[in-house]
C-alpha cells in the first residue's frame, strides 16, 4: 500500500484548468496543496503541477532546488520548439496538454508518486551546509556535536581532508549558544607568514609599513561568537605563542599597540595532520596541544562509511542541478557499485566534484560510473587481472562487514577471520579506525 506521507501534491497557481478535478483528486488520497511560484519552496511535496507559459527560468530555479517529480501542463497556446522540447524532457516526469483529462491525470500522478517512492528517504534536501550521512560514524558525530556544543572549551577537529572538518565547526557554532554571533573561519596554511599575525590580531594604523589603516583582526571580529582555525598545524611557532596567550588570557593586543583588550571567543580547531608528531618534532608547542585538545571529534574518511555514499550523491545532485542547468539525477546501480568500490582518497569533497561532473555529463535517466570518471583502472586499461578482482573483492567484504555488525571482533567473526587477519586487512586498504567511537 501507498504511504500517504508519499502523496502530497503541490499544485503551482494559476492553474484554472486543475481546479474544478481538485476535490477528485483529494478524494483519491491526495493531500493537495496550492501556492504561487514564488512560494513553492516553503511547501514540501512528492508530486508538483506547473502550467508552463512564459518565465522558464524561474521554473527552471523552482525545479533545480524542488526535489518533487514535476508534471507540466501544456495550454494549446504554448510554442513547442525544440528548446521547450528538450526543456520539458530535461525537467520533469511528464507533461499532460490542456484541457486535462481526469483518468489520463490519475494514471501520471500515479506514476509520479511511485517514482517518488523509490526514490526512499525523504525526498527533501538537507540545507546547504548540514551534516549529510546515515552511517554509524554519522550518527556517532552528531552526538557529539550536540553534547560539545553547549560548552565554552576548544575541540580539536581532526581528519583527512575533505572529510568535513570545517561543516563539523559550523554546526558546532550553530548548535551553541553563540549562534547568533559571528563565526569566523581563517585557513592559517592559506596565509602566507608575515600577513598571519596582523591577519589574527589585527594592527594599529602605522604600525609597521603599508599600515595605512587600522585592521581589526579575526580574533576581535569573532568577538562573542566563534573562531575557526583550520590547519592549526600550520600556524609558525610565534604566533603560536600569541595564541596561547589569548587562549589563557582572553585578551589580544593589536600589533602596534599595548593596550590589552578583551575578547570573548571560543576557539575551534582543526587539522589534518598528526599534531602530536608535530609536537615532537617541536613544530608545535606542546603547551597549546593540550590547551586546544581538550575535546575532540574525529571525522571519518569516507572509505569507513560507504553506505552515506547514496544520500551524498542525491544531495550533491540537488545541490548542484541549477548550477549544471539539469535535474537532479540519481546514480545507476554500477555506478552505486563503482562508488562503493573506489578508496575516495579526496573524501567527500572529492565526491562532491564527481558528483557535479556526472550531472554535467550524463546523457541518460541515471548517472553512469564513466561519467564519474570511475570505470575501474583495469576497464579502462582492458587488462582485468585476478588481482584487481580479489582486491575489490576484500574491499566489499571489509565494509559490510563493518556495515552490518557492531564491534570489530563480531566483523571478523562474520567475515570467518582472525581478529589480527581482520586488522591487517583493514591497514591493507587504509581502512583502519583509530577509534571507534572518538574519545572525549
Ligand atoms: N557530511 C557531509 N555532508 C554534506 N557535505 C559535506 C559533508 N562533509 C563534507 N561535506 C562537503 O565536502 C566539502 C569539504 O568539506 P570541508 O571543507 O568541511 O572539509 P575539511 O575536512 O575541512 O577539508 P580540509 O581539511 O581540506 O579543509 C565541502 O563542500 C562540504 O560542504
Amino acid at each position: 500500500m501507498q504511504s500517504s506521507a508519499l502523496r502530497r501534491l503541490l499544485v503551482i497557481d494559476p492553474c484554472s484548468d486543475l481546479q474544478p478535478l481538485l476535490s477528485e483528486l483529494s478524494r483519491s488520497g491526495w493531500k493537495v496543496h496550492e501556492c504561487p511560484l514564488s512560494r513553492a519552496l516553503e511547501y514540501p511535496a512528492d508530486v508538483g503541477i506547473i502550467q508552463l507559459g512564459d518565465c522558464l527560468d524561474t521554473v527552471r530555479e523552482l525545479l533545480a532546488r524542488n526535489p518533487a517529480q514535476w508534471i507540466a501542463l501544456l495550454p494549446d497556446h504554448l510554442h513547442l520548439n525544440e528548446a521547450m522540447g528538450k526543456f520539458i524532457g530535461e525537467w520533469f516526469f511528464d507533461y499532460h496538454t490542456l484541457p486535462l483529462d481526469l483518468h489520463r491525470l490519475k494514471t501520471i500522478l500515479g506514476h509520479a508518486s511511485g517514482m517518488a517512492r523509490l526514490r526512499h528517504g525523504d525526498p527533501h534536501q538537507a540545507p546547504q551546509g548540514d551534516l549529510v550521512g546515515d552511517s554509524r560514524a554519522m550518527r556517532e558525530q552528531r552526538r557529539l556535536i550536540a553534547k560539545l556544543a553547549s560548552t565554552n572549551s576548544p575541540v580539536l577537529i581532526r581528519g583527512e581532508s575533505g572529510t568535513g572538518k570545517e561543516l563539523v565547526a559550523q554546526a558546532l557554532h550553530r548548535q551553541s549558544r553563540r549562534a547568533g554571533q559571528p563565526f569566523i573561519a581563517i585557513n592559517c596554511g592559506a596565509i602566507p607568514e608575515q600577513l598571519i599575525q596582523s591577519e589574527l590580531f589585527g594592527h594599529e594604523k602605522g604600525a609597521f609599513t603599508g599600515a595605512s589603516q587600522r585592521k581589526t583582526g579575526r580574533i576581535e571580529a569573532a568577538d562573542g561568537g566563534t573562531l575557526f582555525l583550520d590547519e592549526i598545524g600550520d600556524l609558525p611557532l610565534e604566533l603560536q605563542a600569541n595564541l596561547l596567550r589569548f587562549l589563557q588570557e582572553g585578551q589580544i593586543q593589536r600589533i602596534g599597540c599595548n593596550t590589552p583588550i578583551a575578547v570573548d571567543v571560543r576557539v575551534l580547531a582543526a587539522t589534518h595532520v598528526d599534531l602530536e608528531q608535530a609536537v615532537v618534532a617541536r613544530r608545535f608547542r606542546e603547551d597549546l596541544y593540550y590547551r586546544l585538545n581538550v575535546l575532540q571529534i574525529r571525522t571519518a574518511p569516507l572509505r569507513e562509511r560507504l553506505e552515506d555514499i547514496p544520500l551524498l550523491v542525491r544531495h550533491f545532485a540537488q545541490l548542484y542541478a541549477s548550477e549544471v542547468g539539469r535535474r537532479p539525477r540519481e546514480p545507476s546501480p554500477a555506478a552505486l557499485q563503482a562508488m562503493q568500490e573506489y578508496a575516495w582518497p579526496g573524501n567527500i569533497r572529492e565526491l562532491a566534484n564527481r558528483v557535479r561532473r556526472g550531472m554535467v555529463l550524463a546523457e541518460g535517466r541515471f548517472i553512469e560510473p564513466e561519467d564519474l570518471g570511475l570505470l575501474a583502472s583495469c576497464q579502462e586499461s582492458g587488462e582485468c587481472n585476478l588481482v584487481d578482482y580479489k582486491l575489490q573483492a576484500e574491499r566489499r567484504a571489509l565494509n559490510e562487514a563493518i556495515q552490518y555488525t557492531s564491534t570489530f571482533t563480531q566483523a571478523a567473526k562474520a567475515l570467518g577471520v582472525s581478529r589480527p587477519t581482520f586488522y591487517r586487512l583493514l591497514n591493507k586498504h587504509g581502512m583502519r579506525t583509530r577509534h571507534k567511537s572518538p574519545p572525549l
